[in-house]
């Protein structure tokens, strides 16, 4: 092992060409994220964070900088990656099992270990019993288990994760939330989540970074200093949680009003 960051992002830029005008939306993101680290970026709307992943997922090409997975530069999609967008993405015409056995299956996994595989997942996040169910009879919550037990079968080295839980209403929210911070909490993989809710940053990861208003830049990073394992119900209620989260909620308030003075 090389020692470098899972991955590491230098001097990310990226307009977009609008109206014959290009329109910078990230101004150059510097920002490394360690082996099993949970990173939480958060940042006023429309400051890029969504076009952020979508570059390290290889879905939008950059204008400037690098992209490294372990040292080595990344270009297109790379194999390291799974993502989890608001969008669940789930295939309407697969049940719930052959859904969460589709990335085995690209992967040529003899089918009775796909079977059983995905069977394990689909109990794992609280779905036993709907695994012959399809897309359209399950609630939005079921489908984001079903959509994380997809990712777990893809076993990727980095999760990109942009407001997954973002259409749920908030009780469903907290309870998936809290189902995936216990499964992370099992399998440790690096993670790059995106959210504008600050409690959800803080929950999850071991690290909110605070981007600056567009054009994208890192402003703040701020350890979590919550150990694990964590209960969701609990946390939120504690001191260091609400220290933490005035502190965010400040960095980020500070970078509306700038912008709002830049523009104004
Ligand atoms: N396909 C596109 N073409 C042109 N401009 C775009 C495109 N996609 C995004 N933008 C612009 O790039 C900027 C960053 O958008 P992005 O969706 O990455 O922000 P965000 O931080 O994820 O926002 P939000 O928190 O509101 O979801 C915005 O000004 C947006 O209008």
């Amino acid at each position: 092992m090389s020692g470098a960051p899972k991955l590491s992002l230098r001097g990310v830029r990226l307009d977009y060409r609008r109206e014959r005008r290009r329109t910078p939306a990230l101004g150059g993101v510097d920002l490394d994220v360690a082996e099993g680290e949970f990173v939480a970026l958060v940042g006023p709307s429309g400051c890029g964070k969504s076009t952020l992943l979508k570059i390290v997922a290889g879905l939008v090409e950059r204008t400037g900088g690098s992209v490294a997975f372990d040292g080595r530069e990344s270009s297109g999609v790379p194999a390291e990656v799974g993502l989890l967008f608001q969008n669940d993405a789930l295939l309407p015409w697969r049940t719930v099992l052959d859904n969460v056995r589709f990335p085995l299956a690209v992967r040529g996994v003899p089918a009775a270990e796909q079977r059983a595989r995905a069977a394990e997942l689909v109990e794992l996040v609280g779905l036993d019993g709907f695994g012959a169910f399809f897309p359209r009879q399950l609630s939005g919550g079921m489908r984001k288990r079903v959509a994380l037990a997809r990712i777990l079968a893809a076993d990727p080295d980095v999760f990109l994760m942009d407001e997954p839980f973002g259409p749920l209403d908030a009780q469903t929210r907290l309870r998936v939330s809290a189902d995936f911070l216990d499964l992370w909490e099992t399998v440790g993989k690096t993670v790059l989540f995106v959210t504008h809710d600050v409690d959800e940053a803080i929950l999850l990861a071991d690290r909110v970074v605070v981007m600056t208003s567009g054009p994208g830049r890192v402003k703040e990073s701020f350890d979590v200093p919550i150990p694990r394992p964590r209960a969701v119900d609990d946390t939120r209620f504690t001191e260091p949680f609400r220290a933490l989260h005035r502190r965010v909620t400040r960095s980020l308030r500070d970078e509306v009003a700038e912008r709002g003075s830049r523009h104004g």
